[in-house]
């Protein structure tokens, strides 16, 4: 078998036409969305992240707002930033981009943005909406994880699934999306404590691997057909000196399973495109 490949680059290529769309009926209001960002020192990979945030803004029409702070910010300074955010109206929603440089709290930080700004959807209060099943924006990665299942028709419902990973940003909230009524997935949640991880996978209709541990996932831990989807994203460096990001699903995999969203090319534009979802439905949520 050779698993069908959930292509998230054309996925999320598409929904930004969809959103030009609707970003087009939004300027024709008077409302040009705005999107913020909060970026805090010089790691590489944030910096990256952020600009192509930034670039798929002006694919959309979305306007851009940076607040870019040296690596030396102090705390306030970053809450000052999102203070200025949370008070310009010209902007509908904002991200601080994580991880922030050490000695710096991103749980202060998070828990200051306005919740209805909140594009990353982490915001204890939006994340009590999701527990609650209240309308609420989503964290952009569980959502875009989701969204690419559902647009590939991988079967949902009554569906065991195991997502390896319990972090705030995909892990736990992505369980919750998982098991509401509308995707009706039943879920098990892996972790480092986990006993007997292979016999969680091997019995499950889809793995979903946010683990953060290059290649964990191989291919005798699947069942032939299953839907696996990579999350994980680690920075290695090869024998060549130079870096290079790598997943958590090792080769060989994709021989075995029914479909796999790989790393490069899944998970990682379905989360910038959902993000962009976020701030069109807040700018419409405000036009009513
Ligand atoms: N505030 C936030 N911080 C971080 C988030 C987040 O959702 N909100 N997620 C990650 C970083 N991230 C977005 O910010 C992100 C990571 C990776 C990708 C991506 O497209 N990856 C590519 C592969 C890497 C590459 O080619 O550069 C892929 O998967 O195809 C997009 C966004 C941590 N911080």
């Amino acid at each position: 078998m050779t698993a069908s490949i959930l292509d998230g680059k054309a996925t999320a290529a598409a929904i930004k036409d969809e959103l030009k769309a609707r970003v087009a009926v939004l300027r024709e209001q008077g409302v040009v969305p705005g999107l913020g960002t909060v970026l805090v020192g010089d790691d590489p990979g944030s910096h990256a992240y952020v600009a192509g945030k930034h670039r798929d803004c002006a694919e959309v029409g979305i306007a851009s707002l940076r607040k870019d702070l040296p690596a030396d910010a102090t705390q306030d300074q970053v809450e000052q930033a999102i203070t200025e955010l949370n008070a310009d109206p010209a902007c509908h929603g904002y991200i601080v981009q994580l991880p922030l440089p050490k000695g710096l709290s991103e749980q202060r930080a998070l828990e200051l943005i306005d919740p209805g700004k909140d594009a990353d959807g982490l915001h204890p209060v939006n994340l009590g909406r999701l527990v609650l099943g209240y309308p609420a924006p989503l964290p952009c990665t569980p959502r875009g994880i989701v969204e690419l299942l559902r647009r590939y028709e991988v079967p949902l419902n009554g569906a065991e699934v195991v997502v390896v990973g319990r972090g705030t940003t995909v892990g736990r909230p992505l369980g919750l999306l998982l098991t509401r009524r509308t995707e009706n997935a039943t879920v098990t949640l892996c972790h480092t404590g986990t006993k007997d991880l292979v016999a969680h996978t091997r019995r499950a209709d889809i793995v979903i691997i946010a683990a953060g541990n290059p290649g964990l996932l191989t291919a005798d831990m699947i069942r032939p057909g299953a839907a696996v989807v990579d999350v994980g994203i680690t920075r290695v460096v090869g024998a060549d000196g130079k870096g290079r990001y790598t997943g958590d699903v090792a080769p060989g995999v994709a021989e075995v399973a029914g479909w796999l969203a790989p790393m490069p090319g899944a998970v990682g534009p379905m989360t910038r495109a959902m993000l962009l979802a976020n701030v069109v439905e807040r700018a419409e949520h405000l036009v009513g």
